[in-house]
């Protein structure tokens, strides 16, 4: 289940750190974080995830095809079986490139609105000429091939999420709206009742606009703390 699509149309008009504000509260964190904007547009991504897992080449699972089925409107995100992920930089233990400029034409073609990958990407000139906007933890040069092979398609997507005081997975489930910008990337769960996903979509404008009357006032020489608490308050 995804969210409605004018949700994705709504959040596209704001930043992930809005939507962070937003769910945060609800004592919700999305964010999936240590990703970098490596291509596209100053503008925020929003969609449905549409999610592939790869693991090693050697794994039992068969190999699946995954960019011929890419969903217009969506995000790809691209994670790792979890014995590949580590919790300190470069997240990954795989050198290999997960995604290519090959994948981004294709994906762009059908009408996917961005990638995520939880690994490393490259061909970084050709996702730039293309305009299409790919976010990753970091690039590499080789092929994914012969190291690693897209094993499942359309499944929830384990991301370790590194945090204090202790780690966790976050499960990414295909149709979770995904909003990424250069601040990074956030995951709106699907699964939210929709009552929250009203009050997130009621809270962010307010907040947005509330800020930007904190920055007037910190222009005309008002202290930071206070004109937060004078602006914020009631929200
Ligand atoms: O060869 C691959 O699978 C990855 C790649 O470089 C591309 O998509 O252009
Ligand atoms: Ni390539």
């Amino acid at each position: 289940m995804s969210q409605p699509a004018n949700v994705s149309q709504i959040l596209s008009k704001y930043s992930p750190c809005d939507v962070s504000d937003g769910m945060a509260k609800h004592g919700l964190d999305g964010s999936l974080p240590n990703l970098l904007q490596y291509s596209g547009p100053a503008a925020t991504v929003a969609g449905p995830a549409y999610t592939v897992e790869f693991a090693l080449f050697d794994d039992p699972r068969p190999e699946v095809q995954y960019i011929d089925s890419v969903q217009k409107g969506s995000v790809l995100c691209i994670g790792l079986d979890k014995r590949l992920q580590v919790s300190h930089a470069p997240y990954t233990l795989v050198n290999n490139a997960l995604y290519g400029g090959l994948m981004s034409t294709r994906a762009r073609y059908l009408g996917a609105v961005g990638t995520v990958v939880f690994g490393r990407i490259r061909d970084v000139k050709e996702h730039r000429e293309l305009e299409y906007p790919v976010f990753a933890y970091g690039t590499g040069t080789a092929a994914p091939r012969p190291a690693v092979k897209p094993v499942a398609l359309n499944k929830p997507l384990e991301v370790y999420v590194d945090g204090f005081p202790s780690g966790a997975y976050a499960t990414i489930s295909p149709g979770d709206t995904i909003i990424a910008d250069e601040n990074g990337v956030v995951r709106l769960p699907a699964s939210l009742p929709q009552s929250t996903v009203d009050q997130i979509l009621d809270y962010i404008p307010r907040r947005v606009r509330a800020d930007e009357l904190v920055a007037q006032d910190i222009l005309a020489g008002v202290g930071a703390i206070s004109a937060q608490k004078d602006r914020r308050k009631g929200l």
